[in-house]
């Protein structure tokens, strides 16, 4: 890097680093995007002027609240409640919803940030956002869940609406929590409106929104590919994480003809050298989003299979990785290991999986590498969809929906290719996401003046 563009990026980073002290998530995602941003904002001086980036970082306002709730003993609870409205200059602000006990400002300042890019990216009118709440709902009854998503919507419900907010699921947060935080919102406010997403198909939900990250991270992966004349047949995947991302990834790169060997949960992973085919896949989403038990129960369910507690599947032989699960769970050694089992594809379902050592290891190898926030942003764009579809008060076919959301995708990654490209052909996703997300919000806020 040059010497005056590395000086953006560290004063730039040491500004961030004093606003934000200990928030690593957050330092880090947006470190990310300043190195991809730092040459075309110097050759740009009016978004220089125009503080554009040093706005899109600071979040438009944050909503922190209590959660009391009572548990089945009749013991009353508290969590903490957040929601980040990051940005609005394309669209009211619109991302996911967290329940998971590490849950903090600093993540969900990461996460809001990536869904502004995100969001520009899907070329539809959504903000970026996001929200949760430290709430585990690991081990906890029905009941339990249902009346911590009522009261996080008592306070939630203020904030958010059709055209102001319109949250979702993300990790902890699937049909059964958005169908109770749905029905507490409609009971006190009154009104059947689309302001949250993933809702059930005979309320207002959306075909396919449940398998539209996991599809759309393979179809981004298909496009990936393609430009080296290859596909998913015949080819070796490892998948981490066994929630809705990648238990529908799973499904799809088997469908294009893939073998997945390896699923995986916070306690360790399965290897299946044979593959996780329909079947098995059923089992697994009975296993987890019914029974909510752990994936080491595949490997006693069949015993082709082997489980490795504590451990992450990095170390499995494999042509593409799709981490599915959580932030950083792909460090650089993991990485060097991956490169040279004969990984040559790397396409994230989950949001910024790879730590930055990880994803120099990636693009100094010249990898199909995609960041997060363009393989992923098919949950989102679908979301979108749901909400077009929510409007017009009519709803598209699954058909429809797929044909949609696919060609998404594809210009997802067209864009991808026109902004990060180099001189020697090498497509750098990550340069390609960040530009091409930027540039729709930068313009935007530009044209509205300092806001
Ligand atoms: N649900 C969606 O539509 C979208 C989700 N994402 C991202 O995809 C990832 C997965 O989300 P979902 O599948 O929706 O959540 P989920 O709750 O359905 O599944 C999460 C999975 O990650 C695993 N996991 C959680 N913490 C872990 C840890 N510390 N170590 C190892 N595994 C861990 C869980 O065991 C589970 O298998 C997250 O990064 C999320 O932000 C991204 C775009 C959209
Ligand atoms: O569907 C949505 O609104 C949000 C999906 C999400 O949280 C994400 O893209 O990370």
């Amino acid at each position: 890097m040059e010497k005056h563009v590395q000086k953006y990026v560290d004063d730039f980073m040491a500004d961030i680093i004093a606003r934000n002290p200990g928030e690593k998530e957050f330092h880090q995602a947006v470190h990310e995007v300043v190195e991809s941003l730092a040459p075309y904002i110097l050759e740009n001086p009016v978004l220089q002027k125009m503080k554009v980036l040093e706005r899109i970082a600071e979040p438009e306002r944050i909503v922190m609240f209590r959660v009391p709730w009572l548990n089945d003993k009749g013991e009353i609870e508290i969590n903490k409640g957040y929601r980040v409205e990051m940005n609005s200059a394309i669209g009211p602000y619109k991302g996911g919803i967290r329940f998971h006990s590490s849950v903090n400002l600093s993540i969900l300042k990461f996460l809001a940030f990536e869904q502004t890019f995100k969001n520009s990216l899907t070329t539809l009118p959504m903000g970026g956002g996001k929200g949760g709440s430290d709430f585990n709902p690991k081990g906890k009854s029905d009941n339990e869940v249902m009346r911590f998503c009522q009261s996080f919507m008592t306070e939630l419900q203020r904030h958010i609406g059709a055209n102001t907010d319109v949250p979702a699921g993300d990790i902890g947060v699937g049909g059964r929590e958005i169908g109770f935080m749905f029905g507490q919102y409609k009971r006190l406010r009154n009104e059947f409106t689309g302001t949250l997403t993933g809702k059930g198909l005979g309320w207002g939900g959306s075909p396919l929104r449940p398998e539209a990250t996991g599809y759309g991270t393979c179809y981004f992966a298909q496009e990936m590919l393609a430009t080296r004349g290859e596909s998913f047949k015949g080819k070796t995947v490892a998948i981490s994480g066994s929630g809705n991302v990648a238990q529908y990834a799973c499904e799809k790169a088997t469908q294009l003809g893939a073998k997945v060997v390896t699923l995986s949960d916070s306690s360790g992973y399965i290897y299946d050298p044979k593959g996780i085919d329909a079947d098995k896949l059923a089992y697994v989403m009975e296993l987890k989003n019914i029974f909510r038990g752990r994936i080491k129960e595949y490997a006693e369910k069949y015993p082709e299979a082997t489980y490795y507690e504590g451990q992450r599947p990095w170390s499995v032989k494999c042509d593409i990785a799709m981490p599915c699960a959580t932030q950083n769970e792909l460090n650089g050694d993991e990485a060097q290991t991956l490169i040279a089992n004969g990984c040559f594809c790397v396409a994230e379902g989950a949001n910024m999986p790879s730590t930055p050592e990880a994803i120099k290891a990636f693009l100094d190898n010249k990898l199909l590498y995609s960041p997060g926030k363009a393989s992923n942003a098919g949950g989102v764009a679908t979301s979108g969809l749901e909400m077009t579809q929510n409007s017009m008060r009519l709803s598209w076919s699954p058909q429809e929906v797929d044909q949609k959301l696919h060609s998404i995708m594809k210009d997802i990654h067209a864009a991808c290719v026109k902004y990060g490209t180099g001189p020697d052909g090498y497509v750098n996703y990550v340069n390609g996401a960040n530009i091409a997300g930027f540039m729709k919000v930068a313009n935007a806020m530009l044209a509205q003046g300092c806001v």
